[in-house]
C-alpha cells in the first residue's frame, strides 16, 4: 500500500515525534503529549486495519514513539522499523498484547505499554450484560417484536434461565475476571466456582464476607470453590465466562471435548480474545444444544464469523465493544499516551501497574512514570519510588 495520505499533525514543531495509529477518544491524551514538546501525528485514514506495510509508512525516517492498535501485528518488521527511527516506545491502546512479539520489542529496546485496570469494571458490565442477554434471550425476543410477532403474553414465550442461587464460572479470575464474579455473585446471588493458575484471594475473601452477610440477613449464603481443573468449572457451571490472557496455554481453551463436558443449558460468555474458543466447534456444539447459549464479544477471526454463526438464535454477537465506554476509552489512551512519553522522556516505570488513578486525575499533573510497561524487567528499566 502507498504512503497513508491522511494524517491530522497538532503542536508541528514539538521537539519528539510520536504516531497514533488511530484517532483514539478525548483530546487530554493529545495535550499531555504537547505539553512535553511532542509533534502528535495521528493517522485518519478510513481503513480499520492497518498492514504492517501502512504503519512502516507512517512511522517513516524519524519517530520517537507510536501509540498503537490490538488489532495490528507489532512484530519483528515494526519494531526493527521504528527501532531504525530512533524510536524506543510503544504503547498498545489495550490491556490485551497478545498482538505484539514482546521478545521482538525486546531485541530493539522498545519498551511495551499497555492500559490495565481503567477498563475493568467497564469490560465487566459487558461480560455481565452478555451472560443476561444470552440466560434471558433478550435479543431473539427483542427481533420477535420488531418483527411484529408478539400477539399476546404465553406461558412458554421466551423462557430462560434464572441466575440467582445457580453457579457462575470463571476461567481466568484476574482483574476483570474478578469483577466479573463480584458482579454475578453480588448482583444476582450466584455461587461461584473459579480457575486460574493463582490463588483469587480477595475474591474469595469477598464472597465469603458477602454469604456471612446474606446469612446474617436470614438468606441463603453464596459460595465459592476454586477448582483444580477448569474441567471442573465446565462440568459444574451454569453460567460461564472466559477472561484468561491469550497465550498458548489458552489457545483453544474452549473446544469440541470441553463443550461436551458442560451442562446443555449453560451459557458462555467471552470477553477474553477470540481464539480462546475453538469457533467451528462452538458452532456445531450450538447447533446440536438450542438451549446451551454464548455470549460474545471477540471472534477467532476478528472481525469475521465462522461460518454459521450468524444464523444461530442462541448467540449473542457484539463487535469487541467490552471496554467502549466514554470515561474507559479516554483513560485507555491516557494511559497508552503517558507510556509512550515517559520512555522518551527517561521516566521511571510507576510500581504497581495495579493502581493507575493517578494518571487519570484530569486535575493534576501525571506522575512523571510510565504507567505500565510490560518488558520493563527485561529492559532492566528503573521503578519509581514516587
Ligand atoms: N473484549 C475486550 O474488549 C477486552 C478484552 N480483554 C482481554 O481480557 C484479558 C484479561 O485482562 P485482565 O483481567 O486485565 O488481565 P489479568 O492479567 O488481570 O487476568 C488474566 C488472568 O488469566 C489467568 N490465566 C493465564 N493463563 C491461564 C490459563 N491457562 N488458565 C486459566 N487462567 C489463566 C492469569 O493468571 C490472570 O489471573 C486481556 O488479556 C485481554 O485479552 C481485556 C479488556 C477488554
Ligand atoms: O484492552 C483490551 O485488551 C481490549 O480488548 C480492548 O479494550
Amino acid at each position: 500500500m502507498a504512503k497513508p495520505v491522511s494524517i491530522e499533525v497538532w503542536n508541528p514543531n514539538g521537539k519528539y515525534r510520536v504516531v497514533s495509529t488511530k484517532p483514539m477518544p478525548g483530546n487530554r491524551w493529545i495535550d499531555l503529549l504537547i505539553e512535553q514538546d511532542c509533534r502528535v501525528e495521528i493517522c485518519t485514514q478510513k481503513k480499520t486495519i492497518l498492514s504492517v506495510e501502512d504503519i512502516i509508512a507512517l512511522i517513516g525516517d524519524k519517530c520517537d514513539g507510536v501509540i498503537g492498535q490490538l488489532t495490528e501485528d507489532w512484530g519483528e518488521t515494526l519494531f526493527s522499523t521504528l527501532s531504525r527511527a530512533g524510536g524506543k516506545a510503544f504503547s498498545n491502546m489495550a490491556v490485551g498484547y497478545n498482538n505484539v512479539d514482546v521478545n521482538a520489542a525486546n531485541k530493539y529496546g522498545v519498551a511495551v505499554g499497555n492500559t490495565p485496570v481503567i477498563l475493568t469494571e467497564t469490560t465487566a458490565e459487558l461480560a455481565a450484560s452478555l451472560s443476561l442477554s444470552a440466560a434471558r434471550r433478550i435479543v431473539e425476543a427483542d427481533e420477535f417484536m420488531r418483527a411484529g410477532l408478539y400477539d399476546g403474553w404465553l406461558p412458554n414465550l421466551f423462557v430462560g434461565n434464572l441466575l440467582k442461587g445457580q453457579t457462575v464460572g470463571v476461567i481466568g479470575a484476574g482483574r476483570i475476571g474478578s469483577a466479573y464474579a463480584r458482579m454475578m455473585v453480588e448482583g444476582f446471588k450466584m455461587n461461584l466456582i473459579y480457575y486460574d493458575l493463582y490463588q483469587a484471594t480477595r475474591l474469595e475473601k469477598f464472597v465469603t464476607a458477602y454469604g456471612q452477610f446474606l446469612k446474617a440477613n436470614g438468606e441463603q449464603p453464596v459460595t465459592w470453590k476454586r477448582a483444580s481443573s477448569m474441567e471442573e468449572v465446565l462440568r459444574e457451571a451454569d453460567v460461564i465466562s472466559l477472561h484468561p490472557i491469550l497465550d498458548k496455554t489458552t489457545y483453544h481453551l474452549v473446544n469440541k471435548d470441553s463443550l461436551a463436558i458442560m451442562k446443555k443449558e449453560a451459557v458462555l460468555v467471552n470477553c477474553s480474545r477470540g481464539p480462546v474458543i475453538d469457533e467451528v466447534a462452538l458452532v456445531e456444539h450450538l447447533k446440536q444444544n438450542p438451549m446451551f447459549r454464548v455470549g460474545l464479544d471477540v471472534f477467532e477471526d476478528e472481525p469475521y464469523m465462522k461460518p454459521g454463526l450468524a444464523d444461530l438464535k442462541n448467540a449473542v454477537v457484539v463487535p469487541h465493544i467490552a471496554s467502549a465506554s466514554k470515561w474507559t476509552r479516554e483513560g485507555m489512551a491516557t494511559l497508552a499516551a503517558l507510556n509512550v512519553l515517559g520512555k522518551i522522556k527517561g521516566y521511571p516505570v510507576w510500581s504497581n501497574p495495579n493502581q493507575v488513578e493517578p494518571f487519570l486525575n484530569e486535575n493534576a499533573p501525571p506522575p512523571a512514570a510510565n504507567p505500565s510497561i510490560v518488558n520493563a524487567k527485561a529492559l532492566g528499566l528503573p521503578v519509581s519510588r514516587l
